[in-house]
C-alpha cells in the first residue's frame, strides 16, 4: 500500500521503517529540514536499537522516502498516520498545535480517499475535532476516514515492539476502515481490537496511567522496605508471581520518567477534571513520582552532609537504558537538584549526552566513559541502569574514587556482591549497607 507518515520522531520513524520492512511503499514527512537531511542521508536523528539497519535497507530500496513537502506526502496516498508531538503545554494540558497543523495539511493536500489514522497520543475527543477540520477544509468530493490508532511501543525495544506488540487497537466505526486496517497488521499476527474512537483513545491514557500505577505503587512499598528492614527485590519478586499481578512494572527505582508517563498522567488527570472527576489516585501516583525522583539527592544529603562543592559522578542522563531520549528523565531534576545544593556534577551516558548538552549546557561536566565520570567522585548516583554501568564491576568505584559512596537509584547491585567491597552503598527499598560491610538498622535514614 501507499503510506505517509506524518512525523519523524521515535514513533514516525519506527512506523515508517516497519511498515517499509513489511513491503509498504512509505512516505515519511517532517517539518523539521535538518531532521529530513539527515535522515536521506541514510543518518539517525535518534538513538534506538535496530532502527539504522531497517532505515539503511529500506531508503536504499526506494520503500522508504522521506520529505518535507507535503503535496508529495499526501496527494497520491492510501493511508496517512500521524505521529506528531503532542507534548505538555505549562499546566500540564496537552498542546495539540502540531495535530492541528498537520491536520489541516492532509485536507490541504490529499488529491484522493484515504485513511486517515492518528498514532499519537491524543486526549478523548481530539480524533472527531480532527474529523471536522478534515472535512470542513478538504476537496467535498474526497473521502477521509479518521481512525485512532494509539501506538503503544517503549523506546529501546520499539522496532521489536512494533513486530510482538501485545494488541493493536482500532478505533472507528467505519467497517470498511477497519477492515483495511486489521489486513495492514495481519502480517504481524498481533491481536487486533476494534472499538469505538473515545475508546480507542481512553485505552491509550488508562494503558499508561495504569503502569505508572504500578510503578509508584511498588516505589510506595520500597520505601516503607526500607524503614521496616524488608527487601523491595524480595518483595516485588513474591508479589509479582500471583498472575493477576505479574512481575512486569514492579522494578522500584527512582520513578518514572520519559516523554510519556509524566505528560500522559498529567493529561489525564486534566481530562479528568475536565469533566468534574477529581481522580485522587492518579494524582497521587504523580506525587508519588515527584518525590521519589528527588530520593537521591535526600538520600545524599542525610549520608553527606552539605553537598556545596562535593564532586558527584551522575551515572545515567537517559530516561531509561537504550535510548538518548531526556525527556522527563530523573535525571535532569538530579541534576537541578545537585547543582542548587553547590555540587559539581561530571555525569556520564552511552547516548544521551549530546540530548543533555541541549538542555543543560556547561552547568556540568560530561564524561565519555564511566571511569571518567567517577574519577575522584566524592559521590556516585546510579540514575540510568544501562548495561554499561549496571554490569561494571564494582571494583572501579573503589580505585576511582576517593571513599566511594554509591547511590543506586536501579539497585543494579546484589547487597551479597556489596559486601565483598568496601564501599558506603544505598539503593531503594534494600538495607543500606555502610563502609566496612556494616548493616546497622538504626542507621536507616529518615526522609
Ligand atoms: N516516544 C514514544 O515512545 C511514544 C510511544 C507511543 C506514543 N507516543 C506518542 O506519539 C506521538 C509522537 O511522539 P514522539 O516521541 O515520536 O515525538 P517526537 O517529538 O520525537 O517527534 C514528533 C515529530 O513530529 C514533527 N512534526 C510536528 N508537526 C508536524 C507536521 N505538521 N507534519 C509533520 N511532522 C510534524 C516534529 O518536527 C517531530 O519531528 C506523541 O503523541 C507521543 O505521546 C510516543
Ligand atoms: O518496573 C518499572 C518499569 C519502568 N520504570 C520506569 O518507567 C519509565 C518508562 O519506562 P517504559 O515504559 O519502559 O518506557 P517508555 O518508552 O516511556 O514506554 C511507555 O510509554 C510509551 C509512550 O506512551 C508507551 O507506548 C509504552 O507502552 C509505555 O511502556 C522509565 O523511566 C523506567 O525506568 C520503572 O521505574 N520501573
Amino acid at each position: 500500500m501507499k503510506i505517509t507518515v506524518a512525523g519523524a520522531g521515535y514513533v514516525g520513524l519506527v512506523t515508517s521503517a516497519c511498515l517499509a520492512e513489511l513491503g509498504h511503499q512509505v512516505t515519511c514527512i517532517d517539518i523539521q529540514k535538518e531532521k529530513i537531511d539527515l535522515l536521506q542521508n541514510n543518518r539517525l536523528p535518534i538513538y534506538e536499537p535496530g532502527l539504522r539497519q531497517l532505515l539503511a535497507k529500506n531508503l536504499q530500496n526506494g520503500k522508504l522516502v522521506f520529505t518535507v513537502a507535503p503535496h508529495l506526502a499526501y496527494s497520491n496516498t492510501e493511508i496517512i498516520f500521524i505521529a506528531v508531538g503532542t507534548p505538555e503545554k505549562s499546566g500540564g494540558s496537552v498542546e495539540l498545535k502540531y495535530i492541528d497543523e498537520a491536520a489541516q495539511q492532509i485536507a490541504h493536500y490529499i488529491e484522493n480517499d484515504v485513511i486517515i489514522c492518528t498514532k499519537s497520543t491524543v486526549p478523548v475527543g481530539t480524533n472527531d475535532l480532527i474529523k471536522q477540520i478534515i472535512d470542513n477544509q478538504k476537496a467535498p468530493t474526497l473521502r477521509a476516514e479518521v481512525v485512532s490508532n494509539p501506538e503503544f511501543l517503549r523506546e529501546g525495544s520499539a522496532v521489536h515492539d512494533f513486530f510482538h506488540g501485545d494488541r493493536i487497537v482500532i478505533g472507528t466505526d467505519n467497517l470498511e476502515a477497519a477492515s483495511i486496517l486489521k489486513k495492514l497488521y495481519q502480517p504481524l499476527d498481533i491481536p487486533v481490537i476494534i472499538t469505538d474512537i473515545r475508546s480507542a483513545e481512553m485505552i491509550k491514557y488508562a494503558s499508561n496511567a495504569f503502569l505508572a500505577t504500578k510503578i509508584s505503587f511498588i516505589n510506595e512499598i520500597s520505601n516503607i522496605c526500607q524503614k521496616v528492614g524488608a527487601d523491595i527485590d524480595e518483595v516485588a519478586f513474591g508479589i509479582g508471581h500471583d498472575k493477576r499481578i505479574g512481575h512486569d512494572f514492579l522494578k522500584a527505582g527512582i520513578g518514572y520518567g520519559g516523554s510519556c508517563f509524566p505528560k500522559d498522567t498529567k493529561a489525564l488527570l486534566g481530562l479528568a477534571n475536565d469533566v468534574e472527576h477529581h481522580f485522587d489516585l492518579l494524582e497521587a501516583v504523580i506525587n508519588v513520582n515527584n518525590f521519589q525522583q528527588s530520593l537521591p539527592v535526600l538520600l545524599a544529603k542525610e549520608t553527606i552532609g552539605s553537598l556545596q562543592g562535593k564532586k558527584v559522578a551522575l551515572l545515567g542522563l537517559a530516561f531509561k537504558p537504550n535510548t538518548d531520549d531526556i525527556r522527563g528523565s530523573a535525571s535532569i531534576r538530579i541534576v537541578n537538584e545537585l547543582l542548587k545544593e553547590g555540587a559539581i556534577v561530571r555525569a556520564y551516558d552511552p547516548a544521551a549526552i549530546p540530548n543533555a548538552q541541549c538542555i543543560l549546557g556547561d552547568r556540568i561536566e560530561y564524561a565519555y566513559n564511566l571511569r571518567f565520570a567517577l574519577h575522584e567522585a566524592e559521590l556516585a548516583i546510579i540514575a540510568t541502569d544501562w548495561a554499561q554501568i549496571k554490569d561494571a564491576p564494582l571494583g572501579v568505584y573503589q580505585s576511582f574514587m576517593k571513599d566511594p559512596i554509591v547511590i543506586d537509584g536501579r539497585n543494579c547491585y546484589s547487597l551479597k556482591e556489596i559486601q565483598k567491597h568496601s564501599l558506603t552503598y544505598l539503593s531503594i527499598g534494600r538495607r543500606y549497607i555502610f563502609k566496612d560491610n556494616l548493616i546497622d538498622d538504626k542507621k536507616m535514614l529518615h526522609f
